[in-house]
């Protein structure tokens, strides 16, 4: 029997991500946004969307969709000492590399301190500029139910910035295949590749099988 649910709350306070999300989702899932301030949490890349999504289905007593991103770089293990206790990292095999993922908020942050430049110049000493976009979505279909992971990759590389300044890191990504960054992609193009599309691909599929059914949302 399928679970019956009111539309599902999508729960960020990223005006460029509720933006892609709406053109990726269409109208194949039911939901409305709500910014809320939810507090950063800390550990693995699944458990801080996990815990997100935990937060944000007590906060609207519903079912939530949450989403954290993560820019990895492959060839740093860590940046320099002084900052790393602002930052979290979790170590994923790639291949044969090793990846740090900066969690979501100090991404943020650090993209904030030292810009699209400076996250170049962290990868002057290396020959290896490849990187990896992640995104992990969180489905809680209400307070008190285990989250529901859902993550999409997109490999690529991290290139002096091109292109619109509008969306973070998107002038400095450039993906495999591609001779654009994210930036100078048409937005339907980078919506058909991007991390956030494969994962989203991820959590219609689950929509699709489950079989859920909506009831007309009251608050
Ligand atoms: O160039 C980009 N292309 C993307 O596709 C993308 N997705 C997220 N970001 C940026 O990465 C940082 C951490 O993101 P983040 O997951 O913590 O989001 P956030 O805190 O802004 O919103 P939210 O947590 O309320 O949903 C923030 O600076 C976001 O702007 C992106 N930058
Ligand atoms: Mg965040």
């Amino acid at each position: 029997m399928p679970v019956i649910l009111r539309p599902v709350t999508f729960v960020t306070g990223n005006a460029k991500k509720l933006e892609e999300v709406r053109a990726i989702l269409g109208h194949s899932i039911p939901f409305q946004s709500l910014k809320l301030d939810l507090p950063e949490l800390q550990g693995e890349p699944e458990e801080i969307s996990k815990g997100k999504a935990r937060l944000a289905a007590a906060e609207v007593n519903g079912p939530v969709l949450v989403e954290d991103t993560c820019l990895c770089f492959n060839a740093l293990n860590g940046l320099p000492g002084t900052i790393i206790p602002l930052y979290y990292h979790c170590c994923v095999s790639l291949g044969s590399s090793l990846t740090i993922f900066n969690s979501c908020r100090t991404l943020h942050w650090f993209l904030e301190k030292i810009g699209h430049e400076g996250l170049n110049n962290l990868l002057m000493a290396y020959h290896d500029k490849t990187a990896c976009a992640m995104c992990i979505f969180s489905l809680a279909l209400g307070p008190g139910v285990e989250p529901l992971t859902f993550v999409g990759k997109t490999l690529g590389k991290i290139v002096p910035p091109r292109g619109p300044t509008d969306f973070g890191w998107d002038p400095i990504f450039q993906p495999d295949g591609y001779v654009l960054t994210y930036a100078e992609m048409p937005k339907e193009e980078k919506n058909k590749i991007s991390h956030r599309s494969k994962a989203l691909e991820l959590v219609k599929s689950h929509f699709a099988a489950a079989g859920y059914n909506f009831h007309p949302y009251e608050s």
